[in-house]
């Protein structure tokens, strides 16, 4: 059984408290973001379970979060074990949640591969602890999160009119050091209600905390920012933790004479 886990973006994210465990409360407004990994499971008949993986190198981590998911499912139900073919093509350190969408997206796979009937709830439930990014990509719906981003209320927000391109730069940004550099603070301004202005007000109204501390480390993704808003975007910002920076133009655009920024994605469309 084969799925196209999509990215995401961050529409605003505010940073409003440091927990005691560690994690930090925020605000954030979460929509699918038409950028693919593809991610098939295959009963394989064996006592394990292995990945295989193509497309952009993922750097190492103890466990990949495909792994991570199956073993999760598996301590709460008799499943077989299966191959895992990952084909990854969204950005790593880009705050476009890649890991956590094929983390969720194996879930959903094993869910109805195996027939299992688990409940989305039980579903978001179990992705909020493999990331906190990962509950979202469960329904990948446009959702308004609090928390540490896994308690999700859907909103109606449809941005597929708009055509929204993706630069990533060649700077890999680690989420747990991001968050380590923001100072928790009270939202500037009320994020459901700015997202209902008509769009070309989202740019005075809808920021995101992460950028302050991250163009000041890293001024060339500043400066995307601004070229996106030169280059017409009707809102500009970078995506969670950064370094990816989506724009919104009304119309296509063809970008390539930015290359010198990152690598561009235009907007894939896979059904
Ligand atoms: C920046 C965002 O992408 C915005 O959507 C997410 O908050 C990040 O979510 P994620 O990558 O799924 O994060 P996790 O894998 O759960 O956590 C990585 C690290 O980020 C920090 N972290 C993450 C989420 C959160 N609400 N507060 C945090 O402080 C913690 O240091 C944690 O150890
Ligand atoms: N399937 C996967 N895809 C990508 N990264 C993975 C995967 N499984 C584990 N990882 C690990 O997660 C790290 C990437 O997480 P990180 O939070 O820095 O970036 P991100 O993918 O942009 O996510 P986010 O948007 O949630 O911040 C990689 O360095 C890699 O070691």
């Amino acid at each position: 059984m084969i799925a196209f886990a999509n990215a995401k973006l961050n529409l605003g994210l505010y940073i409003t408290n440091k927990r005691a465990d560690g994690y930090h409360d925020l605000e954030t407004i979460f929509c699918p973001l038409p950028i693919y990994d593809v991610v098939e499971l295959v009963e394989n008949g064996l006592q394990e379970t292995r990945l295989f993986t193509s497309g952009i190198e993922i750097p190492y981590s103890a466990d990949n979060l495909c792994i991570k998911a199956f073993k999760l499912l598996k301590q709460h139900y008799d499943i077989p074990y299966v191959d895992i073919y990952l084909y990854k093509n969204i950005p790593i350190g880009a705050g476009l949640g890649g890991g956590s969408s094929d983390a969720a997206y194996v879930l959903n796979l094993l869910n109805n591969l195996f027939s299992l009937a688990i409940p989305v709830e039980e579903l978001e439930r179990l992705a909020g602890t493999l990331g906190a990014d990962c509950s979202f990509f469960i329904q990948n719906k446009p959702a308004y999160a609090v928390g540490i981003g896994t308690t999700l209320s859907p909103i109606d927000l449809d941005l597929s009119s708009y055509y929204i391109v993706t630069i990533k730069p060649d700077i890999h940004i680690s989420t747990a050091e991001a968050y380590a550099s923001v100072t928790p603070k009270e939202p500037q301004s009320n994020l459901l209600r700015a997202v209902q202005l008509p769009i070309q007000e989202w740019k005075y109204h809808i920021r995101n905390d992460f950028e302050e501390g991250i163009f000041e480390k890293y001024p060339l993704i500043k400066s995307l920012k601004e070229t996106l808003y030169e280059e017409g975007a009707i809102y500009a910002a970078m995506s969670g933790s950064g370094s990816a920076v989506y724009a919104i133009f009304w119309e296509p655009v063809n970008l390539d004479h930015l290359s010198h920024f990152g690598t561009i994605y235009y907007p894939t469309k896979t059904h």
